[in-house]
């Protein structure tokens, strides 16, 4: 549910994996293009899309009969998106949660946002995230991700369902420290991308994800996330990838921000959506609240949200009390 970038590429693997796959798109002129030509050219504009992989706008035509329901909205949609394909999802269909965000008002994850929309069972829910940059998936070059979720049985659906010749699928118990990965490597990458954007050196960039990598510890383990988690692919292994490919929609956003340009520019030159924007505001928020320090955050904030220079985070960074490396990690 969902063409957008992810949404197609994911389409993709599901078909390679063998699975009879219907797209749902917003816009009539994607769905046709990809019936008709079997490409996707606002999103991945360098793929040939399987001629199996069919899509429509109609969302009852999409669910019918789905036992596998993969929601691929931006955070900031999902929830208008649900409270109207709600009763058109089959009863007891595994619902997917690829959202790497949390919501500015209620600082809810993707799972928490569906089954709460939906008023379901949140075992119902599973959460795929990893090094997925939806672009290298589409062209089938080898990657892995991990299937999160409570319910055996569901994660193991949803591993057979996407698990492509080229695509690895690890499933995880812990739902609650996948998401926080995937949500909080976005936020990273902006400040990976603007320390780029400055001129600085594969020094600081090595810097910067590992002490986001402690950021992520630290705010997944107050929120019940299995240390072990972020050491995994949905941890370190998403934080490199996003960190340091210039494929990566927030690190390019960071990297335009380093360069001089100004955010709701950077944005509006964009059509898809960089999740760590907004979500920034709402991990900060669940830092507070659960009372963790995430330094690295609060500077994004402060140059996403109150018009600091990216040259003002490092320089707060740099200027912190010293301390021992592990201390509170
Ligand atoms: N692109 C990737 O490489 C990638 C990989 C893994 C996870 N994700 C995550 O998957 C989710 C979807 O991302 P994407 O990359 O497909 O985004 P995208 O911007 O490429 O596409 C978003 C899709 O959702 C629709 N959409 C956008 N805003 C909407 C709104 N307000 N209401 C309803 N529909 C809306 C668009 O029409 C489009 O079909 C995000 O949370 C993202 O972080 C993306
Ligand atoms: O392009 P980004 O920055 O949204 O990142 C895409 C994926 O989440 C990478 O795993």
């Amino acid at each position: 549910m969902g063409a957008g970038s992810w949404g197609t590429a994911f389409g993709v693997m599901c078909v390679d994996a063998g699975e009879p796959t219907t797209l749902w798109a917003r816009r009539e002129e994607i769905a046709t293009e990809i019936c008709e030509q079997h490409t996707n050219g606002a999103y991945l504009p360098e793929t040939r899309l399987p001629d199996a992989l069919e899509a429509t706008v109609d969302p009852e035509r999409a669910l019918d009969g789905a036992d596998v329901v993969v929601l691929a909205v931006p955070s900031v949609g999902i929830e208008a998106q649900l409270a109207a394909w709600g009763p058109a999802i089959p009863r007891d269909a595994t619902l997917v949660s690829l959202i790497k965000g949390v919501d500015v008002e209620t600082l809810r994850f993707g799972s928490q946002l569906v089954s709460e929309s939906l008023d379901c069972d949140p075992a119902r829910v599973v959460v795929v995230s990893g090094p997925n940059l939806a672009s290298e998936c589409a062209q089938r070059l080898p990657a892995a991700t991990v299937a999160a979720g409570s319910v055996e049985a569901r994660t193991e659906r949803v591993q057979r369902a996407v698990m492509a010749p080229y695509f690895r699928v690890y499933t995880n118990p812990d739902q609650t420290g996948v998401e926080v990965g995937g949500a909080v490597k976005n936020v990273i990458a902006l400040a990976a991308g603007m320390a780029h954007g400055l001129g600085f050196g594969d020094n600081t960039m090595a810097a910067v994800i590992t002490r986001g990598l402690a950021e992520m510890v630290r705010l997944g383990a107050a929120l019940g996330g299995q240390a072990l988690t972020f050491s995994g692919l949905a941890g370190v292994g998403d934080l490199v990838a996003t960190c340091t490919s210039p494929k990566s929609r927030n690190r390019t956003v960071g990297d335009r921000l380093g360069r001089g340009e100004r955010l709701d520019e950077v944005v509006a030159s964009m059509n898809m959506v960089a999740e760590g924007v907004k979500s920034s505001r709402a991990i900060l928020g669940l830092a507070e609240r659960a009372g963790v320090e995430m330094p690295i955050t609060q500077g994004v904030v402060a140059v996403c949200h109150a018009g600091h220079h990216p040259s003002e985070l490092v320089d707060g960074l740099l200027q912190r009390s010293a301390k021992p490396e592990l201390y509170g990690l």
